[in-house]
């Protein structure tokens, strides 16, 4: 971004101090921070509240360059040596900020929801339509009420598209992130059971997704798993272009060949072009195709699209192979996870060729609410011998599955860990990995399976 202090405050509906009016419309500010480790020069500090109040770190985000901070009006210790933009409420003034900016850069937005594959499906739509637009995007999982308007206000003045992944785990979060928006298309990836805790079913968690065309443009597109009713039903209003598997659908799969590092699949649409993701699993194929319907609304070759996808850079933790210290390959999964995920992974996994065991190790999926035990039991169905040799559970929530697979598997062959038993679940896989065994690692972000990992590296 590059605004003025002076237009930033007008933005947020802010006073400049009479006394100030030059310097704040002298004082350019090219970058937002909401931490101050973040801040660089030219940095508009925001405070936020988390655990800590942001407001006692003004003076760390000056020393590392901000030149200016909104401060909560009447919030003790106002700054006097550094230009203050009095606010209501800093996360609100950074909403509004985000909504101004983007109505000045005025780009093409395309906002990506679904219980999972949201980080997956944005990354792969930005490096489709980046081949002919100036094209910016969420980092990572920046996706929220705090997350939407960093990525916002990242983007560079100059931004054709932005391609937004928006998050929720509560009803109206998706209404407020749209109608900040707009989007002039917004894709609906599937519907899991993420978050399902808050919601109690599929259903209510599918009226909450569907809330992000609340802010949809008035000749807004919608894009949707059309293979999933609880979308179907809720999207006719919109006439929505579908991908799926069935033949129904605007682009449908006619064929596909999984691969442990790639896939390759075919669709109605364009019968000579074999597209290649290098991901696993035929869930990333269905994102691939939600992210082939918006380049096409976009104009972009298919040919383009094809190469586009062959290149594009996952974010980490999702699918991700890489190489344990003993030579095992691992799959990293540890961003987040919930049964949908975790049912589909087993599958895919389950079929990559390997000489060595197949070991999957799975942490607790949280906020599943009064289905937990049962939504963990149930993945028994895709966990027996012969398709995954070693199971490791970790996790109180995990007992469930334990308890179910007593009888498919022997002691040696199925291990459970308390969650305080976290080192020693990394100090046996240590021992029992081999090179050439393959290992599965999926759990939810709180169980963070990222240290396990780092173990094993
Ligand atoms: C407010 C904030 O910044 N929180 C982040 C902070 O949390 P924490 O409580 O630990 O902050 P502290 O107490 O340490 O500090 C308080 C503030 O002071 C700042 N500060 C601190 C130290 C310092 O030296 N200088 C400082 O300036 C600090 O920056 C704080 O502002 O740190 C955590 C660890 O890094 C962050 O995780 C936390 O970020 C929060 C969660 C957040 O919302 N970040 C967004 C940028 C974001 O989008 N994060 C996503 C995850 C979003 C998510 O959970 N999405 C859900 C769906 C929606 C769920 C719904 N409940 C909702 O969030 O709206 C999903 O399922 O995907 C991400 O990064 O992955
Ligand atoms: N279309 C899909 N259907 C089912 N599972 C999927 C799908 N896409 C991805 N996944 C699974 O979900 C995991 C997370 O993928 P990704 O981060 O893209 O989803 P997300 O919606 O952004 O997740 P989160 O809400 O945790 O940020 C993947 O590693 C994979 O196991
Ligand atoms: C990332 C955060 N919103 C989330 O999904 N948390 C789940 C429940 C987790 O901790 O894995």
């Amino acid at each position: 971004m590059k605004m003025t202090l002076s237009e930033i405050a007008q933005a947020v509906g802010a006073m400049i101090p009479e006394n100030q009016l030059n310097q704040f419309q002298q004082t350019m500010i090219t970058n937002v921070a909401i931490d101050s480790r973040h801040a660089e020069l030219g940095s508009l500090f925001v405070p936020l509240q988390g655990t800590r109040d942001g407001h006692d770190f003004v003076a760390n985000a000056q020393a590392t360059g901000a030149v200016a901070t909104f401060w909560q009006t009447g919030h003790p210790n106002r700054p006097t040596n550094l230009l203050v933009v009095d606010v209501d409420d800093p996360l609100v003034a950074l909403q509004g900020l985000a909504k101004y900016y983007l109505m000045k850069v005025n780009p093409k937005v395309i906002a990506v929801t679904g219980s999972n594959g949201k980080t997956t499906t944005k990354d792969m739509i930005a490096a489709i339509l980046a081949t002919q637009n100036r094209t910016a995007k969420t980092q990572g999982n920046h996706n929220n009420g705090i997350g939407v308007p960093l990525t916002i206000l990242e983007m560079a003045t100059n931004t054709e598209v932005l391609v937004v992944e928006m998050g929720m785990d509560r009803p109206g979060q998706l209404t407020f992130l749209s109608k900040m928006v707009e989007p002039d298309v917004a894709v609906i990836t599937m519907i899991g059971e993420a978050h399902i805790e808050f919601f109690g079913t599929r259903d209510k968690i599918a009226d909450a997704k569907i809330e992000i065309t609340n802010g949809l443009k008035e000749d807004g597109v919608l894009i949707i798993n059309g293979d999933e009713p609880l979308l179907t039903s809720r999207a006719e209003k919109w006439q929505p272009l579908t991908f799926g598997n069935h033949d129904d659908n605007y682009l449908y799969k006619t064929s596909m060949k999984l691969g442990a590092e790639y896939s390759e699949f075919t669709v109605d649409r364009w019968p000579d072009l074999t597209f290649k993701i290098p991901m696993m699993g035929e869930f990333n194929i269905m994102n691939a195709m939600a992210a082939l319907t918006v380049g096409r609304l976009f104009h972009i070759a298919p040919e383009k699209m094809a190469e586009a996808l062959v290149d594009f850079q996952p974010t980490e933790n999702r699918n991700q192979w890489v190489k344990s210290d003993c030579g095992a390959m691992i799959l990293s999964d540890v961003y987040n996870s919930n049964p949908t995920a975790v049912h589909k992974i087993l599958q895919s996994f389950a079929q990559v060729a390997g000489t060595g065991h197949h070991i999957a190790v799975l942490g607790d999926m949280l906020e599943l609410g009064e289905k937990s035990a049962e939504l963990h039991a149930g993945l028994a169905t895709d966990l027996s011998p012969e398709k995954i040799d070693e199971v490791y559970l970790y996790g109180p929530e995990m007992k469930a599955l334990y308890e179910a697979l007593q009888d498919d598997y022997t002691p040696e062959q199925l291990h459970y860990y308390p969650v305080s038993e976290q080192q020693q679940l990394i100090k046996d896989l240590q021992i029992n990995s081999h090179y050439r065994d393959l290992i599965l690692l999926k759990a939810s972000n709180g169980m963070h399976f990222d240290r396990v990992l780092k173990g094993l590296l």
